[in-house]
């Protein structure tokens, strides 16, 4: 079995402002568990900017861009350090890979990160995996470490997601502001239901709170993996999720094992929007077509050639994401043409599909 491990601040704090070492070689040591179970073990890490907080002595926190970037980069260094050391006590060998949105986004660094992923896993070495901060500011990247695991979890064709945080898993609201809130044990289906519950931004150190880790669990439950939210204080937590036991919340895979290149479709958060009309959403839907300019409505958003965008049936609902060939101030101008017209219209023509049928995947 592949896991791809996610560790937010919160876990590899224990809730201080410090690295909380004796819980970081304790989680380790539940990963060489499982690798030496036979099973495969990615870990996605949290926690750079407060490693690099602790390193420089607590610097007042201006958290301007510029600042959190030379925090993440002194903290890199600090974290990936610390998780070397500890996992040598387990004759483990560990590898850094940084990666942000553009690598999910360009096909060829896609496999290029996938290979690496490869190589490490057969050779026993483990994967640590956290966002390239020092690099990426707040277009060109994830954005936060929840939402990585699961591109991550895609990009490796994982068995299982495991996300530990600092709470016991989804409750039905956030049970730092309501006591009587309850553990959901299983999530099926990720509907405005499930959104609803989650609360605020997390805590002070973490991102994202419970409303990413949601996000998480849709994207890759929706490519085929299921996902557990789990306490990362819990004892043996990764081992006891990795066994199937019941721990946290699990959200149960939705439907089949997509193809990688279907997994690679659904690895960005697609910000442009498609609106279709209904010959055309039902030609998708029931003939698996390509999408034309003549059954495009309207364009939302702004995107480039090649972006994911999403596409929207006449009642409102998503039908399917695919690879536009036609940036976004371009389809504007086609929108209802035929596809002889383009020319005329354009000045250019960048072939008949606004989305190709082999670029798309259906909701
Ligand atoms: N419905 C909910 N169930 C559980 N936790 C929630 C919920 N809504 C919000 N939260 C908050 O999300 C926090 C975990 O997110 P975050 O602080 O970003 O942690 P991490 O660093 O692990 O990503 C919890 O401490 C909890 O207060
Ligand atoms: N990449 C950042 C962490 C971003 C993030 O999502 O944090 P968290 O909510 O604690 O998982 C860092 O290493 O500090």
């Amino acid at each position: 079995m592949r896991v791809v491990l996610k560790l937010g601040t919160s876990v590899l704090t224990g809730g201080s402002d410090r690295l909380d070492r004796p819980r970081m070689v304790d989680l380790v040591r539940q990963i060489a568990a499982l690798q030496s179970g036979g099973h495969q073990v990615i870990l996605v890490t949290s926690a750079a900017v407060l490693a690099g907080w602790e390193a420089l002595g607590f610097p007042p926190r201006t958290r301007t861009v510029a600042e959190k970037q030379l925090l993440a980069a002194v903290g890199q260094g600090v974290l990936m350090h610390t998780y070397a050391t500890l996992a040598e006590i387990y004759g483990l060998k560990v590898a850094q890979v940084l990666l942000t949105a553009a690598d999910f986004r360009d096909r060829t660094r896609y496999l290029n990160a996938r290979t690496t992923l490869d190589s490490c896993l057969a050779r026993g070495v483990l994967p640590i995996i956290n966002e390239n901060d020092a690099v990426a500011t707040a277009q060109l990247k994830v954005g936060d470490n929840d939402t990585l695991s699961a591109f991550v979890a895609n990009l490796a064709e994982a068995d299982l997601l495991v996300i530990l945080t600092d709470a016991p898993g989804l409750y039905t609201a956030d049970p730092r502001t309501h006591p009587d809130a309850v553990l959901i044990p299983e999530v099926s289906s990720i509907d405005a239901s499930v959104w609803a519950l989650a609360g605020g931004a997390g805590s002070h150190r973490g991102t994202g709170g419970m409303h990413t880790k949601i996000q998480a669990a849709e994207i890759a439950t929706r490519a085929g993996t299921p996902v557990i939210v789990a306490p990362g204080d819990a004892e043996n937590a990764l081992l006891r999720a990795a066994a199937g036991e019941a721990i946290g919340t699990r959200f149960v895979a939705g439907g089949s094992r997509l193809e990688a290149r279907k997994r690679w479709i659904l690895a960005e958060i697609a910000s442009g929007r498609v609106l279709l009309d209904e010959g055309a959403a039902s030609a998708l839907r029931q003939r698996g077509s390509s999408l034309l300019a003549v059954g495009v409505r309207g364009v939302e958003g702004d995107f480039e050639r090649g972006h994911t965008v999403r596409l929207f049936a006449p009642s409102g609902e998503e039908i399917a994401r695919g690879l536009t060939r036609y940036r976004s101030a371009d389809l504007r101008r086609i929108v209802g043409l035929r596809s002889s017209a383009i020319e005329a219209a354009l000045g250019f023509n960048q072939g008949p599909e606004v989305v190709h049928r082999d670029d798309l995947v259906l909701l």
